[in-house]
């Protein structure tokens, strides 16, 4: 069954401009899905629609999204809230932006936790936490529970917004470049972790990135934005060895090669 379910949706911000232009796009239980493109394509643009979490003047101009069987188009804000962070959850690019730098993660973790489950003891939102803290492989869970963001590495506080996004087990995770801002060998052990996730809880991901090889590892489907256009979108092996547009091509080009190898493969 699809979990998402995006029906020619146009948004946009001026009146005779489209930031995103009749997209079409399907993602199925525990399917991972990247959007890439460059930058100023829409791909933030599409998944802060699809959350109801576009910026003010942004506007769903065309077309309809489904999450399972609803319209989160013809939701309200309240029906989209209650769905928010606890069936779908948006990781965003700056994992500090995202964390309160004066407050120690443990209060912010459990004050994440409690927007959806409000009577949880302190002590039960400490044991959810902690697991999933160790499932993205920060194994010192406890030290990082009493620390403040500014005591956290890049890489470490990315895994901490990460673990949170998950905790209420979502059946979807929104990921707007979500290691773009770690350096490249971190970068690759949050992609990795991110996928072992996948692999466990059987998250759909829908992953935005500018970075072709972050998708080719990661990804099931590929989707390629141009423009505010889907121009290409369909499995990994489709999209990376028989790409149909010249676009696509130009972005695998731009790939680095390692060992003469691109894909791994
Ligand atoms: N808050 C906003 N107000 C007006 N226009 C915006 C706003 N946010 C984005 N846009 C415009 O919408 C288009 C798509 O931008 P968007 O940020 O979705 O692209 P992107 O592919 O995610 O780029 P990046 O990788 O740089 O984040 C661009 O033309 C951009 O200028």
């Amino acid at each position: 069954m699809s979990i998402l379910r995006i029906e020619n949706c146009s948004i946009s911000y001026d009146e005779d401009k489209y930031a995103v232009e009749q997209v079409s796009l399907d993602v199925e239980e525990g399917e991972i899905v990247s959007i890439v493109g460059e930058s100023g394509s829409g791909k933030t643009t599409l998944i802060r629609g699809v959350m109801g979490l576009l910026p003010s003047g942004g506007q769903i101009s065309g077309g309809k999204i489904w999450f399972k069987d609803r319209e989160l188009t013809a939701m309200t804000e309240a029906e989209l809230q209650a769905i928010r962070g606890k069936l779908m959850a948006m990781i965003f690019q700056d994992p500090g932006l995202s964390l309160d730098p004066v407050n120690r993660i443990e209060s912010q973790y459990r004050e994440s936790i409690r927007t959806h489950n409000k009577r949880l003891s302190r002590d039960t939102c400490r044991d959810m936490a902690k697991k999933m803290l160790k499932a993205m492989h920060l194994t010192d869970a406890d030290r990082v529970l009493r620390s403040y963001p500014i005591e956290l590495s890049g890489g470490m506080k990315q895994r901490v917004g990460i673990a949170m996004g998950m905790t209420a087990r979502p059946l979807l995770l929104l990921a707007d470049e979500p290691t773009s801002a770690l350096d490249v060998t971190i970068q690759a052990q949050v992609v990795r972790e991110m996928k072992e996730l996948r692999d466990t809880y059987g998250t759909s991901i829908v992953l935005v990135t500018h970075n072709m090889g972050v998708a080719s590892y990661l990804s099931d489907k590929i989707g390629v934005m141009n423009q505010g256009r889907l121009v290409e979108y369909g499995t990994r092996g489709e999209v990376i060895f028989h790409p149909k547009e010249a676009y696509t091509r130009s972005l695998l080009d731009a790939v680095p090669k390692l060992g003469g190898k691109r894909y791994g493969e």
